[in-house]
């Protein structure tokens, strides 16, 4: 396993009577895209913006490299704020030059990476106009070549697929999957499961304030119930009814999922829905993240 090189590790953080961060903890490894998700108010932006330093956690430390952050290392961050945070009157070119050179670029390099970056995201047409006459999609873009314009070794983006055309998603989607193919570590929130899903190396669900699951969509799953999809054609709900330990848990497309208790056969389930009718089709069901996260939630409804 390639060692870690963003470290967030037992990130705590009140605001007054809020406890918004309780021991957050988490690692970004060397070409990972790691995606951040959680309920509205879970602590994903107050994560990230401890991450970059933009405020200060009332315990725990953040590392790059095994080492904690410094001004120095924190510059080397590519950052996408929630609150997006661009010069509104800046013209696009304008603002990515002046962005770039402030994180130590020469004026050359500067004028060449924002051109370049401008030419990447779509925004040829749009270079010489200000920021504020954008449509929101556009000035995502912006903020996106403004996180990439001066070659970050991580990036760090709070929702950056929010209010995206699907056109803008695939531009975006492809420029991190670059980036992380680069080695470069790419760490985003998003409440767009699907997304992620498809996406993300690793994910990280986030419950108040707390880590409480991380791992490949796969290992979230690992030592959950068993789960069997099952279509049976003409076949009501009655059958499954009959079966004890076993329950529907979601229905799609005429098939549905079944859970299965510990102990129960997933044999006997088959010769039950085959004597309920023709089976079409009886396989393994794995949970999507969607599947995964209404589950954390319903617990924390429940807790
Ligand atoms: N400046 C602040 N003052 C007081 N409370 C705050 C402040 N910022 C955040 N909080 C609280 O901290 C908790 C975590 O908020 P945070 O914005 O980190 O969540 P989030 O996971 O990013 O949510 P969302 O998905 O809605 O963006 C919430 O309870 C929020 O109300």
């Amino acid at each position: 396993m390639p060692d870690a090189l963003l470290e967030v590790d037992r990130i705590s953080k009140r605001y007054g009577e809020v406890v918004a961060l309780r021991e957050m903890t988490f690692e970004v490894r060397a070409g990972e895209m790691f995606g951040f998700v959680g309920s509205n108010g879970a602590g994903k932006t107050t994560t990230m913006r401890i991450a970059l330093g933009v405020l200060t956690a009332d315990s725990g430390q953040v590392r790059w490299k095994g080492a904690p952050l410094t001004f120095e290392t924190r510059r080397r961050i590519g950052y996408m704020p929630e609150e997006r945070g661009l010069y509104p009157k800046m013209k696009v070119a304008e603002q990515l030059v002046y962005l770039a050179e402030l994180h130590g670029l020469s004026a050359a390099a500067a004028r060449r990476a924002a051109g370049e970056w401008i030419e990447r995201l779509g925004l040829g047409a749009r270079r010489q106009e200000e920021v504020q006459k954008l449509s929101l999609g556009n000035q995502q873009r912006v903020q996106l070549a403004a996180a990439l314009v001066h070659e970050p070794e991580v990036l760090v983006l709070d929702e950056p697929f929010s209010g995206l055309d699907p056109v803008a998603v695939e531009v975006m989607s492809q420029v991190l999957r670059e980036k992380c193919d680069d080695g470069v570590p790419v760490v985003f929130s998003s409440h767009q499961l699907d997304l992620v899903e498809r996406l993300c190396d690793r994910v990280g669900i986030v419950r108040k304030g707390q880590m409480v699951a991380c791992g490949t969509v796969d290992e979230l799953h690992e030592g959950g119930p068993a789960r069997v999809r099952v279509r049976v054609e003409g076949a009501g709900p009655r059958w499954v009814e009959a079966l004890e330990g076993v329950q529907v848990v979601d229905k799609l497309n005429g098939s549905v999922v079944l859970e299965l208790s510990e102990g129960v056969d997933d044999q006997a389930v088959l010769r039950a829905a085959q004597d309920a009718g023709p089976v079409r089709e009886f396989a393994p069901h794995r949970p999507s993240l969607s599947e995964l996260f209404r589950n954390v939630v319903t617990e924390e409804t429940a807790a």
